[in-house]
């Protein structure tokens, strides 16, 4: 089964019961899922298994972040596993991202690769104590233009970025943008938030989207009230 959707729910749950529990309230044909570090931490392969056994198409973010060899070995492993969407950090510079896209290549694998900017939870302030002295839009667009030419499919960045990336790299690249919040939601720890309507107008092609959907009482209606929002 595959979705035309822009929605791409995080499943970020504590175990592969709680994961599937709340997938089974779901529906695969209008959304798909993505499993990250801590689900896939504690369950392993099992779980993008038993998501793809229900139809859902995964976006395995693990945000990859390591020398050239180590990285191409974890996507290929990913792709592998047959997922729709893997991720890797754009900090990790251009030798990582290209030793990436040569071996899933090399392998005629089709997973989408895509790459990491500034995490939507940083500011100004948390890039200096790093080091990096830019505002996090100018260090997006700086990481959204080296990704783009280390060969990658899109990257993620905030959807206040998207319409400036969408200039820089056109409809194309992919903009995969989570700290998304709709009208009824709380902001949480984001910083960089919009809500999903503005966030596919500015240029986002696939809206990442959490505790919105995750912790509401149903699911599925807080699915539902985020389409009714981009439709509205
Ligand atoms: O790569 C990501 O998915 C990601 C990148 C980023 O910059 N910010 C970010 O929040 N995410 C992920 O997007 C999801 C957002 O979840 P909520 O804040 O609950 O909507 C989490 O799973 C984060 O790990």
């Amino acid at each position: 089964m595959s979705s035309d959707s822009p929605l791409i729910i995080a499943l970020d749950q504590p175990s592969l019961d709680a994961a599937l529990c709340l997938a089974d309230r779901l529906d695969p044909t209008r959304c798909r899922v993505k499993v990250g570090k801590e689900l896939f931490t504690r369950s392993g392969p099992d779980v993008v298994e038993a998501l793809h056994g229900r139809g859902f198409q995964v976006f395995l973010d693990l945000k990859f972040h390591d020398i050239p060899n180590t990285v191409a070995g974890a996507v290929q492993a990913a792709a592998e596993q047959g997922v729709w969407m893997v991720n890797v950090h754009a900090g990790g510079g251009r030798r990582m991202m290209e030793a990436a896209r040569e071996r899933l290549e090399r392998h005629g694998l089709t997973t989408h690769l895509i790459a990491v900017t500034v995490l939507t939870s940083m500011e100004t302030t948390d890039l200096q104590e790093v080091g990096v002295t830019q505002a996090p839009g100018e260090q997006v667009e700086r990481l959204a233009r080296l990704a783009m030419d280390s060969g990658m499919d899109g990257v993620v960045c905030s959807a206040q970025e998207s319409a400036r990336l969408r200039e820089l790299c056109g409809d194309r690249f992919l903009k995969v943008t989570p700290g998304i919040r709709p009208s009824f939601a709380a902001a949480d720890d984001q910083r960089r938030i919009m809500t999903p309507r503005e966030a596919m107008a500015a240029g986002s092609t696939h809206l990442v989207i959490g505790r919105p959907v995750t912790r509401a009482k149903d699911p599925m209606a807080a699915l539902e009230a985020i389409e009714q929002e981009l439709v509205a």
